[in-house]
């Protein structure tokens, strides 16, 4: 077995959604990448899909003092902060690299040259609609580390600070999150012991806000972050005896050398006693509450926990659409009816999708064969779960069944979770190292 780190991972082509899926604008096509206007400033991420090395930046930036922040210079069209490898940010901050991209900045690796350590800063657009959202995620994160004392649940906020008019905030550097280690591990599924070690944390976390009236409202494979990112390269006993990859290297995947996660991405947390009607959660990851329009609170955070154990344990997101009715459909394949009470209930927007406010208009609302055969194809939740599970599978199902009850007031709270056979029960199995 050898230790790896994830940053080395081959990029497989295997590309099956895009890495990062914007929160609210996921159900519309992807923009494309602007030109390049420069290789040199953030075109750096355009460069066959890496970023310039160190090495050829820092050949760039060897005439700058190094002590100093760049010559100001204009933002790009969308308000994001034009950065080169290489150069500081403020003094105290050297650009390593470019770590991820969301709606509301990007995130870039930089070296702290007074801690003498490497932390991730978000550098938020200059737009003052994300300018105000970053200051309600300070806030929050704020909150949080005051109360997470071991600061194992949240990513910790180190610093903030307003430079040239983008809000940036200092976080701990972490690893990569649960969504790139599926997708550079080719999307195989997680094994169990692993689910279990991953759920039970991310619920503990998810527990943990609840009890600050927090909710969190994106949570999604993107949002939760290994700390570390080494890996052990194990054999695929289960590929072996498939014929579907049987290219070199494909008998072996990776799996995360510690199972420790954190969640981040606080920048659409609500309070609990706030009013709660628009459109929240990543699509695949959205509570049915919030397509119906009958309001939402805590409970959709659980939902989410439900749909993110099941891509844990496949390897693919479990409803992968973009439109409300087939989402809808996809729902009462995998999990049965719709109550008829929620039914009754939904708001204007969303009776289109039922016929005579009784039963959803499925399959004649159907906007194509593929939809039908996209919805048509799903299987059982529980079937689902015993193709990819081998044990404990009896009481996973019992637990996603809590976890996605469609009635937000009967789905499972994150303590009553933790308390679940699945995570409590002693199968003398071998535990996930932390
Ligand atoms: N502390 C960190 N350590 C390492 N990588 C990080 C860290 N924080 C963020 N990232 C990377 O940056 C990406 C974007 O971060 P984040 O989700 O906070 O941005 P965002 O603009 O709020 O995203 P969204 O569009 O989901 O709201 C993450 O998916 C992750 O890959």
């Amino acid at each position: 077995m050898e230790t790896q780190s994830a940053a080395e991972y081959p990029h497989e082509a295997m590309e099956k959604r895009p890495r990062k899926r914007p929160r609210l604008t996921w159900d519309m096509p992807p923009l494309l990448p602007p030109m390049a206007q420069s290789s040199l400033y953030c075109g750096q991420e355009y460069v066959n899909g890496y970023g310039l090395n160190y090495a050829l930046s820092s050949y760039y930036y060897s005439e700058l003092p190094r002590h100093v922040s760049p010559p100001w210079r204009a933002d790009d069209k969308d308000g994001h902060y034009v950065f080169g490898v290489g150069e500081n940010l403020t003094p105290r901050y050297r650009i390593l690299s470019k770590m991820g991209e969301g709606t509301f900045g990007r995130v870039l690796e930089c070296w702290d040259l007074e801690r003498m350590e490497p932390v991730a800063i978000k550098i938020v657009r200059s737009i003052s609609k994300y300018r105000e959202a970053a200051m309600i995620e300070i806030d929050v994160l704020q909150r949080l580390a005051k109360h997470d004392l071991g600061g194992s649940r949240c990513v910790r906020i180190q610093d903030w600070f307003d430079y040239r008019n983008h809000i940036c905030i200092v976080f701990e550097k972490l690893g990569p999150s649960l969504y790139d280690f599926l997708r550079k591990n080719s999307y195989r599924s997680f094994q169990i012991d692993l689910v279990r070690e991953l759920g039970r944390q991310l619920l503990d976390s998810v527990a943990f806000m609840h009890d600050m009236r927090l909710i969190h409202t994106d949570l999604k494979p993107e949002n939760i972050l290994l700390v570390s990112s080494e890996y052990i390269r194990v054999p695929d006993y289960k590929i072996q005896t498939s014929s579907r990859y049987s290219k070199d290297g494909a008998y072996f995947k990776n799996i995360p050398k510690s199972s420790a996660i954190k969640l981040i991405d606080f920048g659409s947390t609500s309070f609990e006693h706030q009013d709660h009607n628009y459109v929240v959660s990543t699509r695949h990851y959205r509570a049915p509450e919030v397509i119906l329009g009958l309001g939402w609170n805590s409970p959709c955070d659980l939902w989410s926990v439900g749909c993110i154990l099941v891509e844990l344990c496949s390897g693919e997101a479990l409803f992968q659409t973009h439109e409300n009715l087939e989402h809808l459909a996809m729902m009462e394949r995998v999990l049965g009816p719709l109550p008829i009470h929620m039914i009754r209930k939904a708001d204007r927007h969303a009776e289109k999708y039922f016929k005579r406010g009784l039963r959803l208009d499925w399959p004649e609302g159907a906007t194509s064969r593929e939809s039908m055969r996209a919805v048509g194809k799903l299987p059982r939740l529980q079937n689902l779960i015993m193709q990819h599970v081998d044990h404990s599978a009896g009481d996973l199902i019992d637990l996603l069944q809590g976890l996605l009850r469609f009635d937000p007031a009967e789905r499972l709270k994150a303590q009553e979770a933790l308390c679940h056979p699945f995570f409590t029960r002693d199968f003398r199995r071998s535990g996930y190292p932390l």
